[in-house]
């Protein structure tokens, strides 16, 4: 997968940043309950590869929701490619969302776009022109084995087909920061580490990588990559990737 579209030259942008994203003693509540997510603070690193684990209902999501800026946190600190998404005001957003690729744990695929317009979405959005996004697109349609599939509408493709677009959607403009919730939760284990292995390609070229899962094998798929755990609404360290230098991850199984 070298040919990941060249769409934003940020692979040095990146590099000059000291972190993708910082959070300072971070509370999520929803409406007046009690706090979702509780004193999380940690630092994404450019070009990083996490995974967040935890059980269900931990919060992982939550998590995710506070990374691609659909939810503002409560309280605490937070910044984002340098800047303060607090205090940041709400016609910017849409331009922070752009620099990061989310594959939504119920996909969100448009229902009336074929499996290619798709795909070529984020590429439309940032002004491709059409001659320079096919091919792009029919590589990542090949990649994720749905080259067949091009003018299939959503509702025609099974689970894990729609995960698959869903992926090729969020990765295919390169963006600075990818998040997925459960991304593989739908597929069969061999196109699990193929998807993977596009997470690994993307990282590899300057992308942060953020995959939610609770799938603990998958982490042995990608070398360096770091695990943060929540565990109901709190952020453990289990392999020290939030503090400096992290340490390699060791699995206890
Ligand atoms: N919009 C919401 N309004 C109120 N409570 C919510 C909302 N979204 C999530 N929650 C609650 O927040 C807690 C964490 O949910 P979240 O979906 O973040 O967990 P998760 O770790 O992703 O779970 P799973 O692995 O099952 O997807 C749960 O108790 C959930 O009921």
């Amino acid at each position: 997968m070298n040919s990941l579209c060249p769409v934003m030259p940020f692979v040095a942008f990146i590099a000059s940043m000291q972190s993708v994203v910082e959070f300072d003693n971070v509370g999520l509540r929803y409406g007046t309950g009690v706090e979702t997510l509780t004193d999380i603070s940690f630092t994404l690193h450019p070009g990083s590869f996490y995974f967040l684990t935890g059980a269900s209902g931990a919060g992982k999501t939550s998590l995710l929701k506070l990374l691609y800026l659909a939810h503002r946190p409560s309280r605490g600190a937070m910044r984002m490619f340098g800047h303060d998404t607090i205090t940041l005001p709400r016609d910017r957003l849409p331009g922070f969302r752009r620099r990061i690729g989310v594959v939504f744990q119920d996909f969100r695929l448009v229902a009336h776009l074929s499996t290619f317009d798709n795909i070529a979405l984020p590429l439309r959005i940032a002004g491709i022109q059409e001659k320079d996004l096919r091919g792009p697109v029919t590589e990542m349609l090949a990649w994720i084995g749905l080259t067949e599939r091009a003018d299939a509408r959503p509702a025609t493709l099974s689970g894990g087909e729609q995960q698959r677009v869903a992926i090729a959607r969020a990765v295919i403009g390169r963006p600075e920061m990818l998040v997925a919730d459960e991304p593989t939760g739908n597929v069969d284990p061999e196109m699990a580490r193929r998807l993977l292995q596009l997470f690994a390609a993307l990282n590899k070229l300057g992308t942060t990588v953020v995959v939610a899962t609770h799938d603990i094998h998958l982490l042995q798929e990608i070398e360096g990559a770091q695990m943060m755990r929540l565990d109901k609404g709190r952020l453990s360290d289990p392999t020290g990737s939030l503090r400096h230098p992290p340490r390699p991850l060791v699995l206890d199984n």
